[in-house]
């Protein structure tokens, strides 16, 4: 009866819905929208219509007020649709309603973020992952899942399910949870054991928000084929790599990208996946400066790292992308001037918030990466110096 099956398919059309809460302004909620189209899209889904609403608090029983559901379905009528999708997490009920009044599948920003990882899922362990992830984020709704089911079946007299079948079906996927846990337990064992045997070199991770170029950096930097594209989560597990520049070696790590309100639950699963990011001695953090949120996106990032317990270590900050970089990002500090000049005074800003452990790149066009490869050699030489001071081949 449990079914944790993609839940949405190619081609789908959706409509997606924001609310615009006291604090926020109309023109941040639109953003985090276009985000959350980008995420559609990367499921496979077309984004055809989007809907806002001010509401100082989500309606307990329908998300949405009552009359912009009533909007919402009006529109569908008319504009067929198969799937609606909610910039926040919806709860068994609100997600039962919503399907009532408008005939249409109701999902939530989590439910798309936990479906794109399942799809890109590749190797057993992050397939492991992705699904203890969705067996526990499924587990507090299977009354809602029952009803639902109840009403696709229809007809009068057809009875739902009693309390039994909904306990026999929690006890199912607890079943599950503790199942995948153990499994990956096991692989989690392996794999301490393979980064133990990496013995003492120096670890440099490159993390960042999903899309700002780690794939494509490190490519160029260890000149290694690891699968990058314009799609949101391309990368779902770590590759490590063993870079020599300059007769100084490292291991460089390339890790999953993380997103604004990433499903807790993921967070938990991809933990061990994540051990590199906790485990390194210097993180390379990646942003994309052609991005209008990029200090919002560094934000989020800095945020999730310190939930993972990856705090307190050096970190160089790359600024990536400088080629698509448009005037187009609303700091007013900025005095006007051509893209350069602006690129340049961002620059001077950053390296001063970051006492000079900044870099500008754009990984595509290949441009200031010598600056990339010194700051790196320069900050890995000092740690072996720190950490081996007798072992000077590594840094001389
Ligand atoms: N314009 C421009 N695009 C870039 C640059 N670097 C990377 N990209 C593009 O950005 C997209 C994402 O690149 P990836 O390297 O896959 O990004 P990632 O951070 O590894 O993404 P995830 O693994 O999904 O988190 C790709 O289409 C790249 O070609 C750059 O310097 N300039
Ligand atoms: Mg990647």
């Amino acid at each position: 009866m449990i079914d944790i099956k993609q839940q949405v398919k190619a081609e789908e059309r959706a409509v997606l819905v924001g609310i615009v809460q006291k604090s926020q302004e109309e023109r941040e909620v639109q953003e985090n929208l276009d985000e959350l189209a980008f995420l559609a899209e990367t499921a496979g889904a077309v984004a055809i219509k989007t809907f806002t609403q001010k509401l100082p608090q989500p309606d307990s029983r329908t998300f949405i007020g009552k009359g912009k559901l009533e909007e919402v379905a009006a529109y569908i009528k008319t504009h067929p649709a198969d799937i609606i999708i909610f910039d926040d997490e919806l709860s068994g009920s609100q997600i039962t309603n919503i399907e009532k009044a408008t005939g249409v599948k109701a999902i939530d920003r989590s439910d798309l973020i936990l479906d794109i990882f399942a799809r890109r899922a590749k190797t057993s362990r992050a397939k492991a992952q992705v699904e203890l992830a969705q067996y526990q984020y499924i587990l507090p709704r299977l009354r809602g899942m029952w009803k639902h089911l109840e009403r696709l079946g229809g007809g009068i007299g057809t009875r739902g399910p009693g309390e039994t079948e909904i306990e026999t079906d929690r006890r199912i996927v607890r079943d599950k949870i503790s199942l995948l846990r153990k499994r990956l337990q096991e692989i989690d064992k392996q794999s301490f054991t393979q980064r133990k045997d990496r013995g003492e070199f120096i670890r440099v991770s490159l993390v960042g928000y999903t899309n700002v170029g780690k794939s494509t950096i490190m490519n160029l930097l260890s000149k290694s084929d690891v699968f990058a594209e314009n799609k949101l989560f391309a990368t779902l597990d770590t590759t490590t790599r063993k870079v020599v520049f300059e007769n100084t070696p490292f291991l460089l790590s390339d890790t999953v990208g993380f997103i604004r309100k990433l499903p807790h639950h993921l967070i938990e699963s991809f933990k061990s996946t994540l051990d590199e990011v906790r485990e390194a001695d210097l993180l390379l953090h990646v942003v994309d400066i052609s991005h209008p949120k990029y200090e919002e996106q560094m934000a989020t990032v800095n945020k999730t790292l310190q939930e993972l317990g990856a705090v307190d270590k050096p970190v160089i900050t790359v600024f990536n992308k400088i080629d698509a970089y448009e005037e187009t990002n609303f700091d007013e500090w900025l005095d006007a001037g051509t893209k350069q000049e602006i690129l340049h005074q961002l620059e001077e800003r950053w390296q001063k918030a970051t006492e000079n452990k900044a870099v500008f790149i754009s990984a595509v066009e290949k441009r200031n990466i010598d600056k990339l490869r010194n700051i790196v050699l320069e900050n890995v030489r000092a740690l072996y110096r720190q950490r081996y001071p007798y072992k000077t081949e590594y840094f001389f």
